[in-house]
């Protein structure tokens, strides 16, 4: 058995480890520019942007500047924009500024259209940014966020936003039956192009917290949450459920949200239902990455990449990241 001994293990892992070649050979998974949507915050008026304080190197911009943001995305080679508005004068309790035709979010879809054809544009479905109390949809006496009653007004959402051009609307809101509704209306209305990228298994996330101070509804929201239409953190089943009505009602592609405290969530739906599935990697996610790279206790450009090199070895198809920009110009060097 000296002869055993002496070639013991056989397999050895760290052979193939020890070359960039052979590294390389033997990689998995690969993330690409194409793999990346980057959301935006928009704001009414011209030349102003706005630094959101949880968020470093995230700003508001009025339309002029997200042109030149989005030019720089169209040169890197981002496919798709989501659009998140700031509404600053215009809230009230039904969220009729929502399908404004004239309202700051198709204003801004049409020009990006104008400018840039072949940018891909997502619209958020929610009344949040619109609502004076901060919930994603219409209020009863009790405080109860109504189901039916806000999605007849998704449906409005979703087909002013499709009137102004986006490609996608990608209801965030949670409410049952709201892609069904929205499908249907939608393909009534000749948008037949129009996709939908429902959040699907989208959870009660404390994450979400900077992304609220910088559409602005945070102060509005106050102490309330919400847990009676955004999922429990601790279900993995419900999101399976969640994600199998989303598909049998007409979404295109699903998403899983938050994104790296998620990672199981992703891997079980893309096994189980094998579509496009999209990760957020949400603003807290950002702001606590983001955090450490300031006070020097972690690599920026090693993180930033690791961290999204792990949705797609969870099985996401792409990630909706505020890093979208800094990776591209990072895969382009
Ligand atoms: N419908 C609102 C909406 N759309 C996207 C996010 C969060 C995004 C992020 O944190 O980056 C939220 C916040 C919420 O549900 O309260
Ligand atoms: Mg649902």
């Amino acid at each position: 058995m000296i002869f055993a001994n002496r070639f013991f293990p056989a397999t050895r892992l760290r052979r193939m480890r020890h070359d960039d070649f052979s590294r390389r050979l033997m990689r998995e998974n690969v993330l690409t520019t194409n793999d990346l949507i980057y959301p935006v915050f928009v704001l009414e008026g011209d030349n102003r942007e706005q630094a959101v304080n949880s968020m470093p190197g995230v700003t508001r911009q009025s339309l002029d500047k997200l042109l030149h943001t989005a030019e720089e995305a169209v040169k890197l080679g981002i496919p798709m924009l989501s659009l998140f508005p700031v509404i600053e004068s215009g809230k009230d309790n039904s969220g009729a500024e929502a399908y404004n035709p004239d309202g700051l979010v198709p204003r801004t879809v049409r020009a990006l259209k104008e400018r840039f054809p072949e940018l891909g544009v997502m619209t958020d479905g929610a009344l949040d940014p619109y609502t004076i109390h901060g919930q994603d949809g219409i209020l009863d006496a009790s405080g109860y966020v109504l189901n039916d009653e806000t999605t007849e007004v998704l449906v409005k959402q979703a087909l002013c936003h499709a009137e102004a051009g986006a490609d996608v609307f990608g209801p965030s809101d949670m409410m049952d039956g709201r892609i069904g509704a929205i499908r249907e209306a939608l393909e009534e209305e000749g948008f037949i192009h129009t996709k939908i990228l429902a959040y699907s298994a989208k959870y009660a996330s404390a994450f979400y917290g900077p992304f609220r101070d910088a559409v602005g509804s945070s102060a509005n929201l106050g102490k309330a949450d919400k847990y009676t239409y955004q999922m429990d953190p601790a279900n993995l089943e419900e999101a399976i459920q969640e994600v199998a009505m989303d598909l049998e009602e007409g979404a295109d592609m699903v998403m899983i949200k938050p994104g790296m405290p998620y990672l199981d969530v992703i891997r079980r739906v893309k096994d189980t239902f094998r579509v496009p599935t999209y990760a957020y990697q949400v603003s807290g996610e950002y702001a606590m990455l983001k955090a450490a790279f300031q006070n020097g206790w972690l690599n920026e450009e090693k993180c930033m990449m690791e961290s999204l090199i792990a949705f797609k070895r969870a099985g996401a198809d792409g990630i909706l990241t505020y890093f979208a920009l800094d990776a591209a110009r990072l895969l382009r060097r």
